[in-house]
């Protein structure tokens, strides 16, 4: 038996520009993802995923209630649900060689999913870990990214971009900027997030984004204008400005509204934290719903969250140094 795990993140700048080859700066948290996979002795792949939910499936009932339903699932809702952790175990099948092997896996996460914490990422970079530790391959953890990006890049349709997976694989904060990927030097900011207990579609949100960008001109220097944007807050970062930080961060908001991917919930919540006296709040991830991120180092922004109807639920969130982690023995 091997288990991984491996963080989410936050974006403290540049999502959605970052497919374009704009800078990003994520920053993974201490909330894990952790995979457990066992060899077979016959070739079937049996996954346990226990936080997942599934939105739309039928129940039939046929003579008394006592007897067991028949519950249908539209394959599209499971192939959704599935897609990330199977494209995992496939390419790490693949990596050892084994590509018929039968395993039993097991799911399990601190992360909301499709919230902008980067779940995706963080399920597939320790299901390459653990799978592929079970077959007897160790990867070093950029190896783990480069393999978890071509999964999450083929499961997105080829809309993805190294961020996610570089952050989770390495830990830290991260600057990615095209295929380039780095761990930067960043101080314990202190995170604050919002969950409005919803999710966005990754895959809608990029292609709202491309439409944007393809339609107005101005919504490609928007694009541009965010990566301005976060080449000013790797210098802030550098000299260790929160207060600049927490300005760009706001702008930053701002300018991912312009591009149709916040939502009444996390404008709530970042008005919220603002109003609090937060250095800055943006959305983090793909937005449409799901979480904001805030930096305040009082309790002022985790108790305003906590009074507004629109956020379920708000945490603090320290960055994690630590990217993969092996978690047996
Ligand atoms: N605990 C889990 N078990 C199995 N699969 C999971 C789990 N968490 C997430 N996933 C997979 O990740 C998908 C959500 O990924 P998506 O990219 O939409 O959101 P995210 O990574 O949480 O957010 P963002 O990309 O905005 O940071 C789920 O539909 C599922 O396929
Ligand atoms: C929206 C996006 O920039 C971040 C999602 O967490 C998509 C990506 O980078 O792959």
């Amino acid at each position: 038996m091997a288990v991984s795990s491996a963080p989410g993140k936050v974006y403290l700048f540049g999502e959605h520009a970052v497919v374009y080859g704009e800078p990003a700066v994520p920053c993974a948290i201490e909330r894990r993802a952790r995979v457990e996979a066992t060899q077979r002795s016959d070739s079937r792949v049996r996954v346990h995923a226990q936080d997942l939910y599934l939105n739309g499936f039928s129940v039939e009932y046929a003579g008394p209630a006592d007897d067991r339903p028949t519950v249908a699932t539209d394959q599209s809702v499971l192939d959704l649900g599935m897609r990330y952790i199977d494209g995992a175990i496939d390419r790490a099948r693949d990596l050892a060689d084994q590509p018929e092997v039968g395993l039993d896996v097991t799911v399990e996460s601190d992360l909301p999913l499709g919230a902008g914490l980067g779940s995706s990422a963080a399920v597939v970079v320790a299901g390459i870990d653990a799978t592929a530790r079970e077959l007897g391959l160790e990867l070093d953890s950029e190896e783990v990214a480069n393999h978890a990006y071509k999964v999450e890049h083929e499961v997105q349709n080829g809309e993805a971009s190294r961020a996610d997976t570089f952050c989770s694989a390495t830990g830290g904060a991260a600057k990615v900027e095209g295929d380039s990927c780095e761990t930067i030097d960043a101080p314990n900011l202190p995170f604050v997030v919002g969950y409005d207990g919803g999710t966005g579609n990754t895959g809608e949100l990029v292609a709202g984004v491309r439409a944007l960008r393809e339609e107005y001109d101005f919504a490609a220097s928007t694009v541009e204008s965010i990566g301005d944007l976060v080449r000013r807050g790797e210098h802030a970062l550098d000299a260790g400005d929160v207060d600049e930080l927490g300005r760009l961060m706001d702008v930053n908001h701002g300018l991912l509204s312009a591009l149709g991917v916040s939502a009444r919930s996390l404008d709530a919540m970042v008005w919220a934290a603002r109003e609090a006296g937060a250095r800055g709040a943006k959305l983090t991830g793909s937005g449409g719903g799901g979480c904001i991120v805030a930096l305040d180092e009082t309790e002022d922004t985790p108790t305003a969250l906590g009074y507004t109807p629109e956020c379920e639920r708000a945490f603090r969130a320290e960055l994690d140094t630590e990217g993969v982690r092996r978690e047996d023995g």
